[in-house]
């Protein structure tokens, strides 16, 4: 068992604020979920800025960390808990510049160990591996295996997210490689009995495995 995995949800790819706000708060009430990302693609800034609205105290007056995908300048603006960003997005250090020293800065490392790091030598709060399994939430190149997770945790202190595919029935095999997050947006979302219910399914999953 490795009790110490949790939680990285990921918001659906569309959302209208005030109603999902009640799903989230739903499944933050479920189980252990470390942190939040806002993630909505192609929308322009004040539909993010009124999902963060609404979204932020959610999550944060749960002591929950709320987590910006992509928009560094917005997550500062917003007073997000910090951003994360790809390797198509603003480069981590300038992201780093903009949000401060304070605030978490994610970065995506698909299946690279030298991606990872070099996020890791630069300052990066945690990377992120993946994709670990077919998803149908976003059009993915690279593929990771559980060995990385394994090979990141023997050697780097920064903790490492997964994402890509995870469900409660998979997930076993990352929490083992070493995972310390599971970042996760439909197996949540689009769970038959509810976000709630996914929540708790990946708690007992995670500490079962
Ligand atoms: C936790 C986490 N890991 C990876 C990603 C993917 O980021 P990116 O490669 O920039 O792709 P988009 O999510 O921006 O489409 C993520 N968002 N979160
Ligand atoms: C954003 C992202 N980055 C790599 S896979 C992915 C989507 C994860 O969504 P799901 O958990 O539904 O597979
Ligand atoms: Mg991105």
């Amino acid at each position: 068992m490795k009790a110490d995995c949790r939680l990285y949800l990921v918001t659906p790819p569309a959302l209208e604020p005030a109603a999902f706000a009640v799903q989230l708060a739903a499944a933050l009430d479920a189980g252990d979920v470390a942190c939040v990302q806002l993630r909505l693609k192609d929308v322009d800034d004040d539909t993010v800025r009124r999902a963060i609205d609404v979204l932020r105290p959610v999550v944060q007056s749960r002591e929950v960390a709320f987590i910006l995908n992509d928009h560094p300048r917005l997550a500062k603006e917003t007073g997000c808990d910090g951003v994360h960003v790809g390797q198509s997005d603003t480069p981590y250090r300038e992201a780093r510049k903009i949000v401060g020293a304070e605030a978490i800065v994610g970065v995506t490392c698909h299946d690279s160990r030298h991606l990872a790091m070099e996020a890791g030598e630069d300052g990066a709060d945690y990377v992120a591996f993946g994709a670990f399994f077919p998803t149908g939430t976003k059009q993915v190149e690279h593929h990771a295996t559980p060995d990385v997770l394994t090979w990141w945790q023997e050697m780097m202190e920064i903790p490492c997210v997964a994402i890509g595919g995870i469900t409660p029935d998979n997930c076993g095999d990352l929490v083992r490689a070493g995972a310390d997050f599971l970042a996760v947006v439909s197996s949540v979302w689009q769970h038959p009995d509810g976000p709630a219910a996914a929540v708790k399914a990946f708690t007992k999953a995670i500490a079962e495995a």
